[in-house]
């Protein structure tokens, strides 16, 4: 496996660009640590396909340097770099048996067969397709076709790097979790550097040990779950994760205080002096709803998600949603809403400001 550095890169699918908002990938500068299982998070177009064909070498960077353990590889071919990829739509051999198709990558190396056979049994077992290593791959549905390409995939050990593009995207939902939970045991148990690409949150919060979340070809914040979830560092890491996302209001900051509309909430930190847009944001799961304390809201509607209530409000034209316990009830006169001040983050043209102890 190998430590992966991104040395400032940046990719303009035009000739001749002239401005940031050129490039498709903007300037870039991170080490993927070795070992460990990255997703690449975004909405659709953000950039990921771009950053991930830089690191397979199927698109040549217009700036900067890429290393595999401190060796450059920017300008070495994709067969070159020794990584696994699997893509969105399967890439099998039709004419070859499943055992064949995951022997492939095996066999191309010269493993003996002894080491072959073992191996292709292991990855079977952890695709659930040791029973049909005998068919061939043609006339297999969709999704089995998909969990041959994920296996042979991974039936190596000594890859620099696993790349998944949405691989899941043709697999049946009810196996899409198992399949991620087998993905997440193989690299427990080989520790693959592993980059996976999707635009779906839950995917990547499960899968990954570290989430790169990317917004309008830039990254916009590199953190763990928990990181992503406590502390955003840009109001659309806020948005994007979570369900419902994070309450997002226009704000002016004073110290340890932040006004909005005429009312105040206490903040966990303080401030200096502010420009731009300046925003506060808070989780639903830390504003509470309540008869005498906080805001003064007006609520639209109560939708009961089964672990929780979803209770959207509206504040002087901004929506503030709120999570409830299941069985905590809300009442007509409960028009107020309060927020935990060490849960509130403050932004300026949507970045987060740290603050100083209060
Ligand atoms: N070959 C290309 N030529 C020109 N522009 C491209 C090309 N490939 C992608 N782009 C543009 O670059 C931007 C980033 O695209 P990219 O495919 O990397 O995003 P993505 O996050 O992977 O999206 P998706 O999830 O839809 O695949 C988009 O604006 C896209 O239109």
């Amino acid at each position: 496996m190998a430590k992966i550095t991104l040395d400032n890169l940046a990719h303009s699918y035009l000739s001749n660009p002239a401005s940031e908002d050129d490039y498709a990938l903007k300037e870039l500068n991170h080490d993927w640590e070795d070992g460990a299982a990255y997703a690449l998070l975004g909405a659709s177009g953000c950039g990921k396909s771009t950053l991930l064909n830089i690191i397979s070498g199927l698109l040549q960077p217009s700036q900067g340097r890429i290393l595999f353990d401190g060796k450059d590889v920017t300008n070495a071919a994709t067969a070159q770099r020794n990584i696994a990829q699997v893509f969105q739509f399967p890439v099998v051999y039709d004419t070859m048996t499943v055992r064949d198709n995951l022997a492939f990558p095996l066999r191309n190396r010269g493993r003996d067969e002894a080491y072959v056979s073992d191996r292709v049994q292991e990855i079977a077992r952890m695709i659930g397709m040791e029973d049909m290593l005998n068919k061939k791959a043609r006339g297999l549905t969709a999704d089995a076709k998909q969990k041959i390409s994920l296996g042979r995939g991974m039936v190596r050990k000594d890859v620099n790097a696993l790349l998944f593009d949405e691989p899941l995207t043709v697999i049946d939902p009810h196996m899409k979790w198992e399949l991620r939970t087998q993905l997440k045991k193989l690299h427990n148990e080989f520790g693959h550097t592993m980059i996976y690409v999707t635009h779906d949150q839950t995917e990547a919060l499960t899968f990954a040990d570290k989430v790169v979340v990317m917004y309008d070809g830039r990254v916009v914040q590199i953190g763990t779950p928990q990181e992503l979830f406590e502390t955003p560092e840009h109001t659309f890491v806020g948005y994007f994760i979570g369900s419902p996302g994070m309450n997002v209001i226009p704000a002016r900051i004073e110290g340890t205080r932040a006004y909005l509309d005429g009312s105040y909430v206490e903040l966990g930190r303080g401030y200096g002096a502010l420009d731009g847009k300046v925003e506060i944001g808070v989780r639903p799961e830390f504003a509470r709803l309540s008869q005498s304390e906080g805001l003064p809201v007006k609520i639209r509607r109560i939708e009961d998600v089964g672990r929780h209530k979803i209770i959207r409000a509206d504040f002087f034209g901004h929506d503030i949603n709120i999570i409830a316990g299941e069985d905590e009830q809300v009442s007509a006169d409960m028009n107020r809403v309060s927020f935990d001040p060490e849960r509130v983050n403050v932004y300026a043209d949507d970045w987060r400001i740290k603050g100083e102890a209060a």
